[in-house]
């Protein structure tokens, strides 16, 4: 068995974050929020709470290339499908800035080499780490790993739990979104489909 290490001459990945924030600005401006909402950033309690803030969000925000994705070859392998789930994530909904918990599911067809299993995990962590929409971050890591593995054969299911539709607005705990990317054969083949689908179904966790 070889390994090889991937960093794939991916689909292009538009919105990428920068690589790093000024986190003496952003806490300035965690300061400065903090007065508008009527509070005082002096009292007990509060003092540390902007530097906190920025520190969080550059620990959040992904850096800016993909994870490098590890191969390994295995000639006799021939269209089996492999399907990692359970795999829950925080990013934050653009719209509100409040975070969803996106559990995800990633299978694919693999032919004669196997991706590293922890690396979708690192795919999936990657692309929460920004402003994110779950239908955009669904198609980010399903084309992503199809430009791991060189072929369209990957499908991608997403479950999302979004605070800003459970704690505010429509306030509906109980709401959850599901979202699906599937390319190549999880397209053309109905079986195939199916049988990504009921994996993914029973590999959810409930959330
Ligand atoms: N399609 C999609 N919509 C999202 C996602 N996250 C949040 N939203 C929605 O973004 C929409 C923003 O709607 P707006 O009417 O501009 O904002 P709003 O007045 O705060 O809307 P309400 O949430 O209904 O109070 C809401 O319907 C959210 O539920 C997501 O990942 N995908
Ligand atoms: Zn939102």
């Amino acid at each position: 068995m070889t390994s090889t290490t991937v960093t794939p001459a991916a689909p292009a990945v538009p919105r990428q974050p920068a690589p790093g924030i000024n986190t003496g600005r952003v806490a300035d401006l965690i300061g400065q929020l903090l007065v508008e909402l009527g509070e005082d950033p002096r009292r007990e309690g509060l003092t540390e709470t902007p530097k906190r803030v920025a520190a969080w969000w550059s620990d959040f925000l992904a850096p800016a290339s993909a994870p490098a994705v590890t191969s390994f070859t295995e000639s006799h392998l021939a269209g089996q499908l492999v399907v990692v789930g359970g795999m829950s994530v925080w990013s934050l909904c653009e719209h509100h800035m409040i975070p969803m918990n996106l559990q995800v599911t990633a299978g694919y067809l693999a032919e004669g080499e196997v991706v590293g299993l922890s690396k979708f995990g690192r795919v999936a962590r990657h692309f929460a780490g920004r402003l994110q929409v779950q239908e955009r971050y669904t198609r980010e890591i399903a084309e992503h790993l199809a430009g791991v593995i060189g072929r369209e054969d990957v499908a991608v299911a997403v479950r999302g739990l979004h605070l800003c539709m459970s704690m505010r607005g429509v306030r509906m705990e109980e709401a959850r979104t599901t979202t699906v990317h599937a390319g190549g054969r999880f397209v053309t083949d109905p079986v195939l489909s199916q049988q990504f689908l009921t994996v993914a179904a029973g590999q959810r966790r409930v959330c």
